[in-house]
């Protein structure tokens, strides 16, 4: 583990350097990887982990998605199996279907956990919540998570473009005393930046509110509310657009990410530096209380219920889809179409 300190606090993570894809190969060479699930992380993962030289194979029903992995080149009988024949052939289930899903298809995959194998998870969230889940794992295998912090879609686009996304990892049972040098090379393997170790517990209570936070929630409704407001005082959609998400996605947060916000603030105007200084701690104060109640909502198992309940309705896809079409209907939201549709390299 490296030593590294973050902002005056040390703490010991896993690099690409110390940890290389050699080794990584070399500790899992005798596995079979069996990727559950081929929605979002499930390509991601498995076709870094197939790009890498690992042993993969893919478990997904028969369908569309199924359909989409042959198109992705795996091959009917050879690496892509119904999810049961896969469970039997590997070593390492990793447990890729949606949190909800994996309730449901709990007791087919515990069937399959022979002493030995490894239960691989992307999310805190199933054993964490094992009074609502069921899901607790047998006793003599290994339970361990790598948890990628960005969507699939972003850690196959990384990884080819040479890039690594950072995930945690976290071990939740040692039953044959590799699982921790097994979570490691699977996170190397998945194609992670660098990894940080937590627990399940941390992992899922930091990532439900990370996402209902400043990924998400947080920032859908901070960019509702300046559109909302610039409207009212009659700025064009346009112009409200631009300067509520446009320039944020397009032009501020590319820099904020290669140099960070004091750069950032540094290089533009002085009018905005000022401005922006002065606004950054009310919009501080008038949300914490926000972020306070969303954090004991998700330490209360709250946000945990409502994600089992509502997502495990049979309509759950079309209610969603109402939701999202309100997002995607909404005017800023048609603005945002329209402004896509201007970029330059579009055309
Ligand atoms: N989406 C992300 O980018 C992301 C990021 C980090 C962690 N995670 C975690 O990774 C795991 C997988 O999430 P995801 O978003 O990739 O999943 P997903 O919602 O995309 O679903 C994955 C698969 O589940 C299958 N599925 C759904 N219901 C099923 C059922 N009843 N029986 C059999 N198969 C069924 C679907 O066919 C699909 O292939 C979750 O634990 C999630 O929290 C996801
Ligand atoms: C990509 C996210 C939001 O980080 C993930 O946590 C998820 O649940 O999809
Ligand atoms: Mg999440
Ligand atoms: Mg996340």
């Amino acid at each position: 583990m490296a030593k590294i300190n973050f902002g005056g606090v040390e703490e010991e993570v896993v690099t690409r350097e110390e940890f290389p894809l050699e080794k990584a190969r070399e500790i899992l060479q005798d596995e079979v990887i069996a990727v559950i699930g081929y929605g979002v992380q499930g390509p991601g993962q498995s076709l870094n982990m197939r790009d890498n030289g690992f042993n993969v194979i893919v478990g997904q029903r028969k369908g569309k998605t199924y359909d989409k992995a042959v198109s992705d080149g795996w091959v009917p009988g050879e690496t892509l199996f119904e999810i049961e024949e896969a469970l039997e052939k590997g070593t390492i289930i990793c447990f890729l279907l949606s949190d909800a899903a994996q309730i449901e298809l709990w007791p087919t995959v515990k069937k399959y956990l022979t002493a030995g194998k490894s239960l691989y998870f992307s999310h805190g969230f199933g054993v964490t919540y094992k009074d609502q889940t069921g899901i607790v794992p047998p006793a003599d295998v290994d339970v361990f998570l790598v948890a990628p912090k960005g969507s699939g879609t972003s850690l196959r686009r990384m990884f080819v473009e040479g890039k690594g996304l950072n995930s945690s990892f976290a071990i939740y049972q040692d039953a044959t005393g590799k699982a921790r040098e097994k979570a490691i090379a699977m996170g190397i393997g998945v194609g992670s930046g660098y990894l940080f170790e937590t627990n399940f517990y941390k992992e899922v209570t930091s990532d439900l509110t990370g996402e209902r936070g400043t990924l998400m929630g947080a920032i859908q409704g901070i960019f509702a509310a300046q559109y909302e407001v610039l409207r009212a005082n009659g700025h064009s959609p346009s112009e409200a657009f631009n300067e509520t998400v446009e320039e944020l996605t397009q032009s501020l947060m590319p820099l904020v990410a290669e140099n960070g916000m004091d750069w950032m603030y540094a290089n533009c105007s002085t009018t905005a530096q000022r401005g922006a200084l002065d606004w950054w701690k009310p919009f501080r104060d008038a949300t914490k209380p926000v972020f306070e109640q969303l954090y004991n909502s998700v330490k209360a198992g709250e946000q945990a219920n409502i994600s089992i309940t509502r997502n495990s309705q049979p309509d759950y896809r079309e209610k969603l889809e109402e939701e999202l079409k309100e997002l995607r209907e909404s005017e800023m939201w048609r603005a945002g179409t329209a402004v896509r549709s201007l970029r330059p390299e579009r055309n």
